[in-house]
């Protein structure tokens, strides 16, 4: 067992509703092993498992002991032994969760649980949000007064509008408080998107520059080489948009955007990301057809296969005009970021899988260098945030290259987490469940920074509600030339995963 920085977590149960399903034993339970094998939570940690599913708390034991086999998460020792461990401290409560008779069995529980602290997390359909929320509340195990702490975690999609959103938002609060209440964004979790923060804060030659003074364009990608796949059924009803623009990528937008909180305690942090997202200029229809495009993927082949075109995948309407890519150029309305255009991306089936922030900076004002090639102009300076896959940064500069002849030539500074660090293995949700557990909403959205965020998406919710097709774009591209569009208009182009000036493969 590794020794952490932090002090292991209190005593609690974490209640799991949706205990047989998918989230659970891919995620939920891995990230508890790992705590277990940091150290980050103890023995006083126990789990209840809520499922429709009858039986006991073997059947679900069997089911996790026959999955944690093939996946990997417990293939050295030290973790086989903290499953070993937590597995003791699992019990199973089998019941319909939008009937009161389940939740009597949970107080029940936790009426002789060692510690009467819980956090319930609803890893369900999101249709049961707010019942289960409402159940909870109605049954008494919101209730905080008895002094032990009841926190309530939420998995996405946080509603599928504006409007959802707000009357989900409605009816948790009316059930518990703000203070209880932790929507995830596993975004949120990982490392490099926690370090934009330390870099621009902790770092004063980057955020002095770090303003439309200086910088002329953020662009934010999120490409995945995966396709639709099984989750045809949510995928449809989803899209690109939904799927990831007001969560994952407004979340790195809101770090890059922020201004500088005036603690690192989670409301100060809150405060500052909710009025970036509330700066997000709402577009009128016209605004939304000129600055956002859409596509999905046709036929062709992928990483060694040929992919059905996304019409054609299993749960997909064949005549489906939902988008498997989305692009949008965004404003933000501030002080800082007068003119400075944010352009987004995300798209699966993609030609790789890369999450990053680039941020290219302004020319110099006058480049007193010879020309010695074609190029029109010094190459502006570039901060590239790798977010994953090969966490890192990069920061693009030019320099003298050696010879007699004043020649400047373009290198990239790297810097690769793993070449300095030992991350070990993660799922990602660590950090989340340990800020869960010990009580900081740091990680997690708050209601009014989730509703700006789809407030601010909703105008291209309701024009492609209208109708039209999004585009179609060939597996292993990086999106329908619309989106190469979108950003050309403005006489710029796309970084392309992997760009380093300077390497001398790509
Ligand atoms: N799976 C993933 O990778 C990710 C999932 N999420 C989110 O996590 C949540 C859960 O997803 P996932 O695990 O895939 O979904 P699953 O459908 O696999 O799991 C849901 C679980 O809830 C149980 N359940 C359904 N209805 C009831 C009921 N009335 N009473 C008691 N139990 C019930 C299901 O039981 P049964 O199967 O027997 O019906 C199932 O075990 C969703 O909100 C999803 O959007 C987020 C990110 C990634
Ligand atoms: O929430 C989601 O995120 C994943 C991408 O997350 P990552 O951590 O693997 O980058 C995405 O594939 C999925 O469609 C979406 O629901």
């Amino acid at each position: 067992m590794t020794s952490p920085d932090v002090a292991p977590a209190p005593p609690l149960t974490f209640v799991i509703f949706g205990a047989t399903g998918d989230l659970t034993r891919r995620l939920l339970i891995p990230t508890l092993i790992n705590m277990t094998h940091n150290g980050l939570v103890g023995e006083d940690l126990h789990v209840l498992g809520i499922g429709i599913e009858p039986g006991n708390v073997e059947m679900l034991l069997e089911r996790l002991d026959a999955f944690l086999k093939t996946s990997g998460d417990i293939e050295d020792q030290e973790r086989k032994a903290a499953w070993q461990s937590l597995r003791k401290r699992i019990s199973y409560i089998s019941g319909d969760f939008t009937q009161n008779a389940v939740y009597k069995s949970i107080a029940d529980y936790l009426s002789h649980a060692p510690s009467a602290n819980a956090a319930f997390y609803f890893a369900v359909p999101p249709s049961f949000f707010g019942d289960i929320a409402e159940k909870l509340s109605e049954n008494g195990l919101t209730d905080e007064t008895t002094g032990a702490f009841r926190r309530i975690a939420i998995e996405k999609p946080f509603g599928h509008d504006l409007a959802s959103a707000q009357a989900l938002n409605a009816r948790l609060l009316n059930h518990a408080e703000e203070s209880q209440i932790y929507r995830i964004d596993h975004f949120l979790g990982k490392e490099t998107v926690q370090n934009i923060m330390t870099t621009r804060f902790a770092n004063m030659m980057i955020e002095a520059l770090w303003n439309n003074n200086y910088i002329d364009h953020v662009q934010i990608t999120a490409a995945e080489l995966v396709d639709v796949g099984l989750r045809g059924k949510f995928y449809d009803a989803t899209g690109a948009l939904r799927d990831m623009v007001p969560n994952h990528l407004f979340q790195l937008l809101a770090m890059v955007a922020m201004e500088p909180p005036n603690s690192f305690d989670a409301e100060s942090i809150r405060n500052e990301k909710a009025k970036v997202l509330k700066a997000l200029r709402h577009y009128s229809r016209e605004e939304a057809t000129q600055n956002g495009v859409r596509g999905a993927y046709a036929a062709g082949p992928l990483a060694g296969r040929d992919l059905p075109a996304y019409t054609e995948t299993a749960d997909i309407a064949p005549d489906s005009d939902t988008e498997t890519f989305v692009a949008l150029k965004l404003l933000v309305d501030t002080w800082r970021w007068a003119g400075v255009p944010f352009y987004l991306r995300t798209g699966k089936a993609m030609k790789t899988r890369d999450t990053e922030v680039v941020i290219t900076f302004r020319q110099v004002p006058f480049a007193q260098f010879p020309r010695h090639d074609s190029r029109p102009q010094l190459p502006p300076n570039r901060l590239i945030i790798q977010v994953q896959p090969d966490e890192g940064l990069d920061m693009e500069i030019s320099i003298k290259s050696p010879g007699l002849v004043l020649k400047t030539a373009p290198i990239s500074l790297d810097f690769r987490y793993a070449d300095r660090f030992d991350i070990g293995k993660q799922t990602g949700y660590e950090s989340l469940f340990y800020e869960l557990f010990v009580g900081d909403q740091t990680l997690f959205q708050r209601a009014d920074g989730i509703e700006a965020g789809w407030a601010a998406v909703q105008p291209f919710l309701d024009l492609w509600a209208e109708g039209g097709k999004p585009d179609p774009y060939a597996p292993g591209s990086m999106g329908p030339a619309c989106a190469d569009e979108l950003i050309g208009r403005d006489g710029r182009i796309w970084h392309q995963p992997g760009d380093k000036p300077g390497r001398k493969t790509v």
